[in-house]
Order: structure tokens, then C-alpha cells, then sequence
């Protein structure tokens, strides 16, 4: 049988009480709530005694009957009380866990976080944390509640009768052990399960991005197979659980039942023996039954505890995303440099993991505070792996970048990107309205720059035709690949940044969006720095200097007339600029 280690477990009831901690004061009130309804319902059979023990004796029934209303409203109440607060309670622990997650994925380092399925990620979010609810609140006072309810009414059998009591301890003592040696397995199957299930929403959410792909390839009855294999997968785990969930609850269930059988038996005999009454045994009966409500919460609320414990391990691996740090400072902060290349870049040496090879390899490039540098090479020349370095997403293992002569490594990741802009090469439109999607790097931008932007980049005229203007919902077909492209460019030009970085489209995009792009450029160049990523000759032409990089070094660098004098793979790269753009 498999089964979670104990060390792991108890990291994981760590975990658990620390979502649990900060209601604690609500968890107690809970708790003794519970409590105050257990006791009135412990009360509950001594009183039915009394009022069967006052039948035929001629004394009032009506003190020992208001006694019984009395502990049915009461305990009602509190019940109800218990179950408000409970149900509040653990709405607030998903609440928090999920804020919880969300923090930690966008203070994520990004290359990490982006090697991970985003559906995966997604279900931890929003499935997880809701088989943590239960967990977290309701079912650890259940347990207390439950094991204290079950001690009194054992104590409250032992006072009516102590060898029948004894029959009924022995009865539990062998459910207890059943229990024990079969929940840890209800957590595994549980957290295999939760697994399939992210993997689940990774693959779906991969297919429905890639769905053009899919059906273009027709790869339909493929794909459909992989996604139903880990569905299969979560139901076969999910039917392991509720096997062993199914066998505890029996077991839970018949031991009730024997115990009852075996007070029927014995405390019949002992009425016959004249060692007992028969109120006491009815009485004794009421307990018996009453048994049956904390044995089967015990079995329902370690279940719960279960599935709580897997999804808290799942939800605890979102905290290892390592976060950005803020840098560590020792002195005065240095103060950047007017005079220095606004963005520099010294020796610098990365890669993405220990042992692979450097994507970038002993780099030095610098970017003036104004005009426009190029940077052209051949595929997995490591010329995004420049971008990334700038924008913080990769830190170098040697070498420095500096900002305006400040190094990186004492600035914090935003105080560096609050300079830049970064048009991606894919251009994703973010969730909401064009001018939702214009203002994100910049939400202070008033019209006029807004307008202003648009005319730029010639999406002025286009967007004042849609029926709700600027307030269009966008969606990432509700526009063409080239409005995409203009719209992240305005975008980050709204945000008026000292350095504009273009990942170009190596895509063919039609001539506005080009000349649109190409006026951009040059306007922004004259203002601040424009580093791009060039895969079009005209972008090429028009750029101050050129930077030719291959195999993670930077080959050769100047201008388009130089190059083409002294660098043959320069000329073949204009060569298939050329080629291609005339395509
Ligand atoms: N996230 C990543 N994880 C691991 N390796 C990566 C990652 N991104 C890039 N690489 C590797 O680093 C090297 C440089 O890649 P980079 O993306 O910088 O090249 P590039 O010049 O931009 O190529 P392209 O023009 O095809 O986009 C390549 O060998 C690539 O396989």
C-alpha cells in the first residue's frame, strides 16, 4: 500500500493549521458551539430516562419533558450557529489561499513560472483550494467535536452500566484500528488524482490555445485521446479513493451496528439477571444510537482531512515558485549617470539551466539613450536571451548589466522594467477592452495621448468606426495579427519609455502595420533608445547600428554598409531578408 510519509504529513497538517491559524479565535467559538450541542445531546437520554422512569410513578411528567424541549432548541440554535460561522470561515481560508497563489504567480520569476503548464497552475487555483475549504475549517472541528462527543457518551455509558460500556469500547477500539491502517491510502489516491486533473487543465487549456493547429492538422481524435487519457486517469484515482472511503464507512457503519447488537444482547441478559432496569437500558440504548452521529462525522471528517492534506502539498508546491527579490542595497544607493549608454551590458554570460549550454556567452553591448540598434543573427543566436536579460527575466551568471551605469543587481526588477517598454513578438492582448489594453503599462495616459498614439500607428480611423470605440472588448481573434501588433505597440509607447524593446513578428505583415511600425521606430529613436529584434530589411536599414549576433556571441556590429563589407554572415542574413521580403 502506498502511503504519504509521515514527515510529509505532518508538513502538510502544518500547512494546514497555518491556512486554519489566523481564525483561530472563530475556530474556538466554533468549537464550543459544537461542544454546547454535543452536550445537549448527551443530556437528551438521561432526561428520556427520567421520563420514562416517572411513567406509572405518578409524578409530573412536565418538568423532565420542558427539560427535553429545552435541550432540542438549544442545541438546535447552537448548531446553527456553528454551521453560519463554520460555512464563513471556510469560504475565507479559499479565499485566502487563492489570494494566496495568485500573489505568488505574478511575484513569480518569470521563466519558471512559464515552464509550467498555465491550465496546471490554473487548477490549483481554482480546484485545489476548494478541497481545502472543509479541510481547513469545518472538519478539524468536526474531529474535536466528534472524539469528545464519542468520550462522553462512552463516560455517560460506563456511569449507566460498565460491562456494557466495556462491550462498546471494544466494539470502537477494533473500527478505530481498521481506520487507521486504511486513510492514508484515501490521501494518495486523492492527491494522484488532483494531480491528473492539473495536468488535465494544463494540456486542455495548451490544445484550446493551439485549437486552429489542432483541427489544421487534424489531429482532433488524436488530442481528444491524450486529454481523455488523464481524465481517465483522475477517475480511476478518484474510484481508488472512494473504494477505500466505501470500505471505511461500511466498516464504520457494521461496527456501529455490532456494537448495538452486542448492548441488545448483554444488556438483555443483564435486565433478566436483575442487574439493570429497563429505563437504563433504553437509555443505554439512546447512547448506543447517539454513537452512530460522532463515528460516522470521525470517519467523514478524517476523509475530508484527507483530501485537504493533498491539495494543501499541491498548493504548498506553488510556494516553492521561487519570487523576485528585491536587490540588497549596503550604503547609499548610487545615483544613475545622464552621461552613461542608458542600457549596457558588460561580459555577460547566461544560461537557463546549470550544466546546458550559455545562451548568451561573454556579451558586451551598449545601448546609446538615443537611436535605434538592430540586432540580427540566425535562429537560437541567443538574441531573445538579450531581451530577457534586459527585462530581468534572466540574471546573468557573469557579468553585469547596468541601467544608466547602475548595476542591475542594485536595482529592483520593476525599478528597472519602469524604463523600458517590450512589444513581444507574439503581441498578446491582455484581458478587457482595446482601452483597457492600451493603458496597462501607463493607466494614467489622458485621451489626447491616447488619440494621439492611435494616429501613430494609423488604428485611430479603424477603432473610432467600431460601434463601441475605444471600449470594444478584445479578444485574441477579434483582431488581425497586424492590429495585434500596432495595438502592443501603442501600448508600450503610451508608457513614453527611455527604451522601446520590438521583438518583431517574423511573420509577413501587411504594409500599414510595417510603415506603422517603421514610423514608430524612427519617432521613438529620435526621443529615446530602440533595441529591436530585426527580421525585416527595412527595419534593418533603418537602423543606427546593427548588431550581428550568432551562436550566443556577438559577431560583428556597425552599420548596414560596413556590414556589408565586413561580415559574410551579415550578408547572408540581408540575403534572406531580401529574399523573403520579396516574397
Ligand atoms: N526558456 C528557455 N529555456 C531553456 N532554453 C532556452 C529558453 N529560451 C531559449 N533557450 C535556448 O537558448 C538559446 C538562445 O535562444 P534565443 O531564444 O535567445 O535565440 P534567438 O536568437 O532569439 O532565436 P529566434 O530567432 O529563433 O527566436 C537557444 O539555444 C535556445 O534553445
Amino acid at each position: 500500500m502506498t502511503s504519504i510519509a509521515p514527515s510529509a504529513q505532518r508538513e502538510r497538517l502544518a500547512l494546514l493549521w497555518r491556512f486554519a491559524r489566523p481564525h483561530r479565535r472563530s475556530l474556538l467559538l466554533a468549537l464550543l458551539l459544537g461542544l454546547g450541542t454535543s452536550a445537549s445531546g448527551l443530556v437528551s437520554p438521561l432526561a428520556t430516562r427520567e421520563v420514562l422512569g416517572a411513567l406509572g410513578t405518578g409524578k409530573s411528567l412536565a418538568d423532565p419533558v420542558l427539560l427535553l424541549l429545552a435541550l432540542i432548541v438549544v442545541g438546535a440554535a447552537m448548531s446553527w450557529c456553528q454551521w453560519l460561522l463554520l460555512g464563513r470561515l471556510a469560504e475565507q481560508v479559499v479565499y485566502d489561499v487563492r489570494e494566496g497563489m495568485i500573489r505568488r504567480f505574478l511575484q513569480a520569476k518569470v521563466l519558471p513560472l512559464l515552464a509550467r503548464p498555465s491550465g496546471e497552475l490554473v487548477t490549483r487555483v481554482t480546484s485545489d483550494s476548494v478541497l481545502l475549504r472543509e479541510a481547513a475549517s469545518s472538519s478539524v472541528i468536526g474531529l474535536v467535536n466528534a472524539f469528545i462527543l464519542l468520550i462522553g457518551t462512552l463516560v455517560l455509558m460506563a456511569v449507566l452500566d460498565w460491562v456494557l460500556a466495556l462491550a462498546t469500547v471494544g466494539a470502537i477500539a477494533v473500527v478505530t484500528v481498521l481506520f487507521l491502517v486504511l486513510m492514508p491510502a484515501i490521501g494518495v489516491a486523492q492527491e494522484r488524482s488532483q494531480g491528473a486533473l492539473g495536468e488535465l487543465g494544463g494540456e486542455l487549456e495548451g490544445s484550446l490555445r493551439a485549437i486552429k493547429t489542432v483541427k489544421a492538422a487534424s489531429a482532433e481524435p488524436r488530442q481528444l485521446e491524450r486529454l481523455l487519457e488523464h481524465a481517465r486517469q483522475a477517475r480511476a484515482e478518484s474510484v481508488k479513493a472512494v473504494r477505500r472511503e466505501a470500505l471505511v464507512w461500511t466498516i464504520a457503519w457494521t461496527g456501529v451496528e455490532t456494537a448495538i447488537l452486542i448492548i441488545l444482547g448483554v444488556g438483555a441478559w443483564r435486565v433478566d439477571q436483575g442487574a439493570m432496569d429497563v429505563p437504563t437500558l433504553i437509555a443505554f440504548l439512546l447512547y448506543a444510537f447517539g454513537l452512530i452521529g460522532p463515528v460516522m462525522d470521525l470517519s467523514q471528517n478524517v476523509t475530508t482531512l484527507q483530501t485537504g492534506l493533498a491539495a494543501a502539498g499541491r498548493i504548498a508546491e506553488v510556494e516553492s515558485l521561487e519570487v523576485e527579490q528585491p536587490p540588497v542595497v549596503q550604503g547609499q544607493a548610487r545615483r544613475p549617470d545622464q552621461e552613461a549608454p542608458i542600457i549596457e551590458l558588460n561580459a555577460v554570460t547566461a544560461r537557463y539551466a546549470p550544466g546546458v549550454p550559455p545562451a548568451v556567452n561573454h556579451l558586451d553591448l551598449s545601448i546609446p539613450a538615443r537611436g535605434h540598434v538592430a540586432i540580427v543573427g540566425p535562429s537560437g543566436a541567443g538574441k531573445t536571451t538579450v531581451f530577457s536579460l534586459m527585462l530581468r527575466f534572466l540574471e546573468p551568471e557573469h557579468g553585469h548589466l547596468r541601467l544608466r551605469g547602475v548595476p542591475y543587481s542594485e536595482l529592483d526588477p520593476s525599478a528597472v522594467r519602469r524604463h523600458l517598454a517590450y512589444v513581444e513578438q507574439e503581441t498578446p492582448v491582455v484581458p478587457g477592452t482595446i482601452r483597457e489594453n492600451l493603458l496597462f503599462s501607463n493607466p494614467d495616459a489622458d485621451e489626447a495621448e491616447v488619440a494621439d498614439v492611435l494616429r501613430r500607428i494609423r488604428l485611430h480611423d479603424k477603432i473610432s468606426e467600431l460601434p463601441e470605440g475605444l471600449d470594444t472588448r478584445l479578444g485574441d481573434t477579434t483582431v488581425s495579427g497586424g492590429q495585434r501588433q500596432r495595438i502592443a505597440l501603442a501600448r508600450a509607447l503610451l508608457a513614453r519609455p527611455a527604451v522601446l524593446l520590438l521583438d518583431e513578428a517574423t511573420a509577413q505583415v501587411d504594409g500599414i502595420t510595417e510603415a506603422a511600425i517603421h514610423d514608430a521606430v524612427r519617432r521613438q529613436a529620435e526621443e529615446g533608445a530602440v533595441v529591436t529584434i530585426a527580421h525585416r530589411l527595412s527595419t534593418v536599414l533603418d537602423a543606427d547600428e546593427i548588431v550581428v549576433m550568432e551562436a550566443s556571441h556577438v559577431v560583428a556590429r556597425g552599420t548596414h554598409p560596413e556590414l556589408l563589407e565586413s561580415s559574410p554572415l551579415y550578408r547572408d542574413l540581408v540575403d534572406a531578408l531580401r529574399i523573403r521580403d520579396t516574397l
